[in-house]
């Protein structure tokens, strides 16, 4: 063991650890007969974030926004094109295998399983090139097996089985060695409700009794709402936002919906700064700041209106993050520059 890898792996000190890491990707393109254009695609452009042991943090952004590329490059698969990237004090690219022993990894898309074997049998060869240790092996799959409810599934070839079986054998697949660190690549994509819904409680629970530091990808924002206090939002290469879940509505500049029934239809009520966005008869909508108190609102209403009830609707997280893709994308901000990195967390 190194110094390096004794720093990080006590204690709640960064155990993942990015410093202006970058990645170009070079991509030839045709422009004619014979002709090639040379092209630079910078799919993570100078990202700084750690993530401390026991973490569970989101990593979301639009497509294209180099999400995969950071997970490639935290697994050691791609190598970066600069800074510095550590995890558990290794250095991914030059110590993969070391690395492999530590990190565990799901991609949605893609299976970690063989695909023709059952999935025991993708279990038994993971517990050989792992070196697992008898007692731990069978602890961890028997754990895996009964909250994963995979009994009924074990002796069934990976091909046979449904999404949403194989991506709760892949996810215990990716446990058997007790990793420290948990990268989930879309771990509920194209699940129904069910099954999304014992993915997630799976993955509270792992965190919560076993102190694993999850990095989760998805575009399901419900994922990230059920899971994750920390958000980090990458658009361009860039990280527009480090910090916490409710943070999001501050900066996505979101607006709460107070809705008001009436004795009857009146004209839209004037109370600004909200503002009415729905009439439907005797009931309207008025869209207010999330940042701002509906006590105020709903006096002025309340005086002046025939009021019979009203409710107030949070933003939802899609509208939030939808707002900040829109307004990141010109000119993806530098988090540092515009105070979206919050807690100081997200850069060391
Ligand atoms: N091997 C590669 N060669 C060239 N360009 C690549 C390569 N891998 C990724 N890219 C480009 O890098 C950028 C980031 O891609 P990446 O797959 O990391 O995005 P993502 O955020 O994971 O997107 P999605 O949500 O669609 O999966 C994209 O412009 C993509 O086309």
């Amino acid at each position: 063991m190194d110094s390096d890898s004794r720093d990080f792996s006590d204690g709640d000190r960064a155990f993942i650890e990015l410093d202006r890491v970058e990645k170009v990707f070079d991509v030839r393109r045709r422009t004619g007969f014979l002709k090639r254009e040379l092209r630079q695609v910078r799919a993570v452009d100078a990202i700084s974030f750690t993530v401390a042991r026991g973490e569970m943090v989101g990593y979301i952004g639009p497509n294209g926004a180099g999400k995969s590329t950071t997970i490639k490059m935290l697994t050691g698969i791609l190598t970066p094109s600069g800074g510095r990237l550590r995890v558990a004090g290794i250095d991914p690219a030059r110590e993969r295998m070391r690395l492999a022993h530590r990190i565990g990894v799901v991609f949605g898309q893609r299976t970690t399983l063989w695909w023709d074997l059952p999935l025991i049998d993708s279990y038994r060869l993971m517990h050989r090139m792992y070196r697992i240790p008898d007692a731990r092996y069978r602890e961890n799959l028997d754990r895996c097996v009964e909250l994963l409810e995979l009994a009924e599934l074990l002796e069934t070839p990976v091909r046979q089985l449904s999404l949403g079986q194989r991506m709760r054998g892949d996810i215990a697949a990716a446990l058997l060695h007790d990793p420290e660190v948990l990268y989930l690549d879309e771990p509920t994509i194209g699940l129904d409700v069910i099954s999304k819904a014992r993915v997630r409680g799976f993955l509270r629970d792992l965190n919560a009794e076993r102190g694993t530091t999850v990095l989760l990808t998805t575009h399901d924002l419900q994922d990230i709402e059920q899971l994750c206090s920390r958000v980090m939002v990458i658009d361009h290469g860039r990280l527009m936002y480090d910090g916490p879940q409710a943070g999001l509505h501050e900066v996505g500049e979101s607006e709460r919906t107070l809705v008001v029934d009436l004795e009857r239809e009146t004209p839209p009520i004037e109370a600004p700064p909200a503002r009415v966005v729905r009439v439907e008869g005797p009931r309207q909508w008025l869209a207010f700041p999330a940042a701002e108190s509906a006590a105020p609102l709903v006096a002025h209403i309340a005086a002046r209106y025939p009021l019979v009830d009203l409710s107030v609707r949070e933003p939802d997280i899609e509208a939030v993050i939808a707002r900040m893709y829109e307004g990141g994308a010109g000119g993806a901000a530098d988090p540092e520059e515009t105070g979206l990195v919050a807690d100081g967390r997200g850069n060391s």
